[in-house]
């Protein structure tokens, strides 16, 4: 299996429940709900991505033989030495925590993560690939359009549904729900099997009115928090 990805750079991630925590992300080429050329945009089942996922030219991106050599390369992009190598698989979490008066591990102690998103990740990552990220230390998150299912083994599933696209995946971890979307009330949404439930502002030019809408419905249905896309605002990729 060759795979495609647009780039791999490292940074923090920027929306939902791990906001804030550095992870390399994987951004695979291509995408079933839209091609990713503007000229097609308008007749796309989802129009308004906010992601470049075109071809393999990106920062990091390429074409890679087989899942290591995919693994590898991610594995590349986290910082070398320290406190992370140390800690990957948890072992010296215990002698340090040990020693302090507190039974939380330290700082640092955070496995390796990374997360795969796209264009559509399912599209390409499969069974192979994840354990392949897991042999080198990596938590294993996934952003999916929830269309595809996903092979076994993620660790922090994330499932944003396009009002249009057939939803398969009705279980994980985090919902999140670009909002407002035309005939996407949350409501039909709410009852899935999910840990999770948010509401992210669509990006573009109505993006203050759309945060305002998505704060007044989490106000009014806290089942809902509210998942703001802070790296646009930390200026960060
Ligand atoms: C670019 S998508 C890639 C992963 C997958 N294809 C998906 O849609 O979940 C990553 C995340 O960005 C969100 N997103 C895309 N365009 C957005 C926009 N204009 N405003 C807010 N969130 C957006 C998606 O819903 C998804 O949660
Ligand atoms: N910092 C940062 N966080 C992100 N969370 C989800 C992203 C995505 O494009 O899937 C993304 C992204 O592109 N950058
Ligand atoms: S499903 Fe995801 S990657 Fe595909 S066009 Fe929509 S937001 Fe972009
Ligand atoms: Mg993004």
């Amino acid at each position: 299996m060759t795979y495609l990805l647009k780039e791999i750079f490292y940074t923090l991630q920027g929306e939902g429940t791990h906001a804030g925590r550095p992870a390399v992300f994987c951004r695979f080429s291509r995408c079933n709900l839209w091609t990713g050329r503007e000229k097609d945009r308008a007749r796309a089942i989802c129009t308004f991505c906010d992601t470049d996922f075109v071809g393999t030219d990106g920062v990091g991106g390429g074409r890679f033989a087989t899942a290591d050599d995919l693994a590898a390369a991610v594995d590349a992009s986290w910082p070398a030495a320290g406190l992370t190598d140390d800690f990957t698989d948890g072992s010296a979490i215990t002698a340090e925590s040990d020693s302090s008066a507190h039974s939380h591990a330290p700082h640092g102690a955070q496995r390796k993560f990374v997360v795969c998103t796209g264009g559509e990740p399912l599209l390409q990552l499969d069974d192979a690939a994840v354990q392949a990220l897991h042999q080198r230390g990596f938590e294993v998150a996934v952003e999916t359009n929830g269309t595809r299912t996903p092979p076994p083994g993620i660790d922090w599933l994330c499932v944003s549904p396009k009002i249009g696209a057939d939803l398969v995946v009705s279980r994980g971890d985090e919902l999140k729900l670009v909002y407002p979307q035309a005939g996407g009330d949350p409501a039909q949404f709410a009852e899935l099997d999910f840990t999770s439930f948010r509401l992210q502002p669509m990006d573009g030019p109505d993006v203050q009115a759309h945060t305002r809408a998505a704060i007044d419905y989490c106000l009014t249905h806290p089942q809902w928090s509210l998942s703001m896309q802070t790296h646009k605002y930390l200026g960060i990729a």
